[in-house]
């Protein structure tokens, strides 16, 4: 049975050996069946505030000796912390998940322990700690082979998903691939001004007054897996081909079994070791498993024919052809494909998706990109990294977008040893073996002691400073990359691909804040009356005048709701219309 290794030993854990206990103990005794059944129910809450008890008081003395303190444990209204996880459970949405961060860390600080059914789960958004995680202490926190196992499935031993050799091997295996020299603006061109032609109003003739709202954020999907499929295989998704219908059919579903298989994984996440139960009638991951291996195993035995022929064209090589010439390995190749893939799409989505909300919600800020893309780039011809370069307005920009919206919105390590946080406010943390750390990239980058007052705001000015030509690695707070040796290695594509795409779309649309200014072409605005139902921001969250409401959604900044859906997304998409 899939997950069995670590289903069966929670299963004894927790199920079976509390009441095997007690039927030993009461062998002796032999009490009334009634009291005997009472006495099976009552054994496992108390075995299992025994062993927490237990694991707390060995947290704390290595904790002492070392000179330092554990996280502070969340203190909830019931044993185990029942009442956290049953509010988890009822909030809703990942922005009322998100509150609840939010206050338990003004109540405990940037660091804590939740602590939830006895399990340590240490929660962070301290700078700090998340260096250290990353990069100080990088050997020390590892994927894990628990999250392996729930993906592996689906991604296999790829980058994602491995630790160690195997992934130092992924790493440097790609690596080269994603150097600046393999990543042209030319490439992602075609595919955003074919999305461009295909949003209402922009893709018709003449037309005057607000267009048809459409959704941007699916549009920006689609787009992002025509980018990304093109520069790891060389295929264009909306051209005609001969690979016959089995492989149409996987072309036309791929994103969408990309989607189901991440979201089945998410799920496994987040219900922990006894996932399989959740499983055993039908299997999640089959059907999109096999529309991508259809949709991969082609292509692959493409390149290693290509490969046979004489002369290869190195200006057509991709990262499949690499693969190929590397290793014989066809697993270790398409894992590698389904990796990157999944690294690729949902994350460029998502930074174009917020892309342009920022530019409908900041008339006065699209105004500042725009003229600084009309100067460099003008209206039409070819777009080369020297514009890009000479874009460092809407480089700033885009790293705000990052800060307030990151892709990826949290990560998770599990340490293999023990390891003292070093902590903002100077105090050291224990940290026992094998515990996971969530690192809120979302809350700190959002975060007033980290980023000042005005950390909500949106403001692409505070990124001046000189610091934009080295990509802000350094910038403490900001890890929307991530941080260290595991950095993200798409950091080249979805910066030229998002530079790209601002220039083109921008071409076509006039002054936000000044139709004076603007010439001919739209403004882009949000388009509320278009959100489906039940996915429109609640009134609560942005209050009466459009400020402040109960102190979510950026206390009132924003007008869709976001929710963080493996990566962050807008609830029931981003609907937006052009106006003349
Ligand atoms: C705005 C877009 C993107 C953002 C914000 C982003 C962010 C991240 C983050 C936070 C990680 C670390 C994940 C973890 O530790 O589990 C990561 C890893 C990675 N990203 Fe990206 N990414 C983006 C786009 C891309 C693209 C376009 C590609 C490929 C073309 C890519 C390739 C990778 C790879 C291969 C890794 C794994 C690195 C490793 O484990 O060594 N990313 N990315």
């Amino acid at each position: 049975m899939k997950g069995a290794s670590y289903l069966l030993p929670s299963v004894l854990k927790t199920l079976i050996f509390p009441p095997l206990l007690a039927h030993i103990l009461l062998r002796q005794l032999r009490p009334p069946l009634l009291v005997q059944l009472i006495c099976y129910w009552l054994s496992l809450p108390v075995l299992y505030i025994l062993r927490t008890e237990l694991s707390l008081y060995r947290t704390q003395s290595p904790a002492r000796r070392a000179g330092a303190c554990p996280p502070p444990n969340v203190k909830g209204r019931y044993p185990l912390n029942i009442d956290v996880l049953l509010d988890w459970a009822k909030s809703g949405s990942e922005e009322e998940v998100g509150r609840m961060m939010v206050l338990l860390g003004r109540q405990y600080g940037g660091t804590y322990n939740t602590r939830v059914l006895g399990e340590d789960q240490v929660i962070t958004t301290d700078p700090r700690v998340i260096r250290h995680a990353l990069v100080d202490d990088f050997d020390n926190f590892v994927k894990g082979q628990k999250t392996r196992s729930r993906a592996q499935e689906f991604l296999g031993d790829g980058i994602f998903n491995s630790d160690g050799e195997k992934w130092k091997f992924h790493r440097s295996l790609t690596r080269p691939f994603f150097h600046p020299t393999h990543i042209r603006p030319s490439l992602f061109t075609p595919h955003i001004l074919s999305s461009l032609a295909s949003m209402p109003e922009i893709g018709s003739a003449e037309h005057a007054g607000p267009s048809e709202a459409f959704d941007m954020q699916k549009a920006m999907g689609e787009l992002s897996l025509h980018m990304a499929v093109d520069w790891l295989c060389g295929v264009k998704l909306d051209e005609p081909h001969s690979r016959g219908e089995e492989w149409e059919e996987a072309r036309r579903g791929v994103g969408e079994a990309m989607r189901l298989a991440q979201s089945a994984v998410g799920r496994r996440m987040k219900i922990g070791n006894l996932w399989p139960l959740f499983e055993l009638k039908a299997d999640p991951l089959a059907k999109p498993m096999r529309t991508i291996h259809a949709f991969f195993r082609p292509l692959i035995q493409e390149a290693i024919d290509r490969k046979a022929a004489p002369e290869v064209d190195q200006g057509k090589m991709r990262l499949i052809d690499r693969l190929v010439a590397a290793t014989d390995d066809l697993r270790k190749i398409e894992d590698q494909l389904i990796n990157i893939l999944l690294a690729a799409r949902d994350t460029t989505a998502s930074l174009l998706t917020f892309c342009v909300y920022g530019l409908a919600l900041h008339p006065e800020v699209f105004d500042k990109v725009r003229e600084e893309i009309l100067s460099t780039a003008g209206m039409e011809g070819e777009i080369n990294k020297e514009i890009i370069r000479d874009c460092p307005y809407t480089r700033r920009f885009i790293n705000e977008t990052l800060r307030l919206f990151p892709p990826v919105p949290l990560n998770i390590r599990r340490t293999l040893r023990p390891t003292l946080l070093p902590t903002s406010t100077g105090e050291r943390m224990y940290m026992p073996a094998n515990t996971a750390l969530v690192m809120c990239t979302v809350l700190m980058q959002r975060d007033k002691a980290v980023w000042g007052e005005d950390a909500e705001d949106f403001r692409p000015e505070r990124w001046d400073g000189g610091e934009v030509d080295e990509g802000m690695k350094g910038r403490e707070g900001f890890a929307a990359w991530n941080l260290g040796p595991r950095m993200c290695l798409g950091q080249p594509f979805a910066l030229s691909a998002t530079h790209t795409f601002l220039i083109l779309l921008v071409r076509h649309l006039t002054s936000q804040s000044d139709a004076t200014k603007g010439g001919k072409g739209s403004r882009i605005e949000l388009a509320p009356d278009a959100q489906p139902k039940g996915t429109r921001i609640p009134p609560a969250w942005t209050g009466e005048d459009g400020k402040g409401g109960d102190g979510r959604a950026r206390s009132g900044r924003d007008q869709v709701w976001i929710v963080s859906d493996v990566v962050l997304a807008v609830k029931g998409g981003l609907w937006v219309r052009f106006v003349k």
